[in-house]
């Protein structure tokens, strides 16, 4: 037997849908959303997930704010854009691509982007609000695997879900958003330090890798019928995504999400939702 498909393209997609009606119906109120983004240095990968970006506020009707800067930007030059953004009223919300360049101070730069535009939830500020359970932005990762799993109906509710990973754009988030009463999940936050990685994971209904090993969750590791998220994008000799999960765990668990077509495709939709909903609320401001 092999394991349902988390299938995020797909739920990507009627997210998307359901964001090109509400974007409209804003439009149609004199006010177009706009989403920026921030890109420092000439990462491929980086370039190409920014490119995908612009694609996506294209197709639900978003207006696109681009801001290239070369690899030798200095901290000034990015703050300066910050700065720009965070004044300019067509930048509804935007997101500075990470990782920035080495040299470059990366919590500055976040701690000085306006809360109220800040797309990928990862200001400090709106951190703080999830700690504090007050609403705020989400961090898109995170956000986009509850959404996942629950397009699937997957049970969350009760679950003993294990988070592989303490970065701070999945690892740290995830479990503040799991542990919320509206999820009430039970989580065991694993990394580099954990001891008995393998005792973990088998005792979990829902795993969320997002280590950034290649082929870390083997198949003798995983609960037969767990639900399996890969988050983990590393890439081989010729460019291609290598996920966290080995390929084999498709054969024991219940549930997985395919690496590319997975979680990628529902980070991207959660940013759209993150400008959509600062428009509508800066629109009810009005
Ligand atoms: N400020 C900031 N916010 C981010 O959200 C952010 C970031 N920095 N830095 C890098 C990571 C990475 N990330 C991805 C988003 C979508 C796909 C995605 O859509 N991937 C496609 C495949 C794309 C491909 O083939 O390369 C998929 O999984 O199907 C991947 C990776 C967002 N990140």
């Amino acid at each position: 037997m092999s394991a349902q498909i988390l299938d995020g393209k797909a739920t990507a997609a009627a997210i998307k849908s359901d964001l090109t009606v509400r974007v409209a119906a804003l439009k149609e109120r004199g006010f177009t959303p706009g989403l920026g983004t921030v890109l420092v240095g000439d990462d491929p990968a980086s370039h190409k997930y920014v490119a995908g970006k612009h694609r996506d506020c294209a197709q639900v009707g978003l207006a696109s704010i681009q801001r290239t800067l070369p690899a030798t930007a200095t901290q000034e030059e990015v703050e300066a854009v910050v700065r720009e953004l965070n004044e300019d009223p067509a930048c509804t919300g935007y997101i500075v691509q990470l990782p920035l360049p080495k040299g470059i101070d990366e919590n500055r730069i976040l701690e000085l982007m306006d809360p109220a535009k800040d797309a990928d939830g990862l200001h400090p500020t709106n951190l703080g609000r999830l700690v504090l359970n007050e609403p705020a932005p989400l961090p898109c990762t995170p956000n986009g695997v509850i959404t996942l799993l629950r397009a699937h109906g997957v049970e969350i509710n009760g679950a003993e879900v294990v988070v592989v990973g303490r970065g701070v754009t999945i690892g740290r988030p995830m479990p503040l958003i799991l542990t919320r009463r509206s999820e009430n999940a039970t989580v065991t936050q694993c990394h580099t330090g954990t001891r008995d990685l393998s005792a973990h994971l088998r005792n979990a209904d829902i795993i969320v890798a997002a280590a950034g090993v290649p082929h870390l969750i083997k198949p003798e590791d995983v609960k037969p019928g767990a639900a399996v998220l890969d988050v983990g994008v590393s890439r081989n000799g010729e460019g291609k995504i290598v996920g966290d999960v080995h390929p084999g765990v498709s054969e024991v668990a219940g549930w997985i999400s395919p690496n590319p077509g997975g979680v990628g495709p529902m980070t991207r939709a959660q940013l759209l939702v993150n400008v959509v909903e600062a428009a509508e609320r800066a629109a009810a401001a009005l």
